[in-house]
């Protein structure tokens, strides 16, 4: 059913978000191969063109989308236990600094992050079969993506297309057979960028 893109539809975003000092994660399933791919480049570009570095947008991919809970979930774990590692590490770096004679490792330039993830986006494709699999695999996703980003305060962008047929998934991607369609993976990559930044903000108190 065609919808009027006056009423349906995203509105434009309040300002330019920067994402050029965030680390990011996209988590992707490998079912529906074919939507996946154009889903995730598209977030990827999006976040590119919000400023967000390429070197700081892990990429992981799970078998399908009832793994992306977990693989978020410990993801965005080992992220705070890196940041913690990197911490101690400088914290033990400031004490040789305190060492005149001492010598540290220069820093390499353009290193990838590897403090927390600012934001998290977990794609899949769900295609509707001729069972009640899709609608348990549906609702189990949701909440546990929703869960862990309440749960962590990181924000789990919603990346799953739960879809009734091929075409409709396909046309979501922005690559659909009949019409071309909106790839919704430019939708997401804005929206990371977007509560990355302002979960910064909120964190340091600034509202
Ligand atoms: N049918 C689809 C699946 N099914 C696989 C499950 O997500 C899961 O990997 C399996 O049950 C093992 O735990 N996954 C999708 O992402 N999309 C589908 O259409
Ligand atoms: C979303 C699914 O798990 C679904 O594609 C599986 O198909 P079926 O219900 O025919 O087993």
């Amino acid at each position: 059913m065609a919808h009027d893109p006056t009423v349906k539809g995203l509105g434009a975003p309040p300002e330019k978000f920067d994402g050029s000092g965030l680390r990011f994660l996209i988590v992707h399933a490998r079912w529906n191969e074919s939507v996946i791919t154009p889903l995730v480049k598209g977030a990827v570009e999006t976040m590119e063109k919000y400023g967000a570095k390429r070197e700081n947008i892990v990429v992981e991919s799970v078998p399908g989308s009832y793994e992306l809970p977990v693989a978020c979930s410990r993801m965005i774990a080992a992220s705070q236990i890196q940041a913690s590692a990197n911490a101690t590490d400088l914290m033990g770096a400031s004490s040789l600094l305190a060492d005149p004679s001492a010598t540290t490792s220069p820093t390499t330039a353009n290193a990838p992050l590897k403090g927390p993830f600012a934001a998290v986006i977990a794609i899949g494709v769900l295609i509707k079969g001729s069972t009640q699999h899709f609608e348990y695999i549906s609702d189990a996703v949701t909440h546990g993506l929703m869960k862990i980003q309440l749960e962590t305060g990181v924000p789990v962008i919603y990346g799953v297309l739960n879809c009734n047929t091929d075409e409709q998934a396909l046309q979501r991607a922005g690559v659909g057979r009949e019409t071309k369609g909106h790839n919704h993976g430019e939708d997401w990559g804005a929206a990371a960028v977007e509560l990355g930044v302002k979960t910064q903000r909120w964190a340091k108190g600034s509202i």
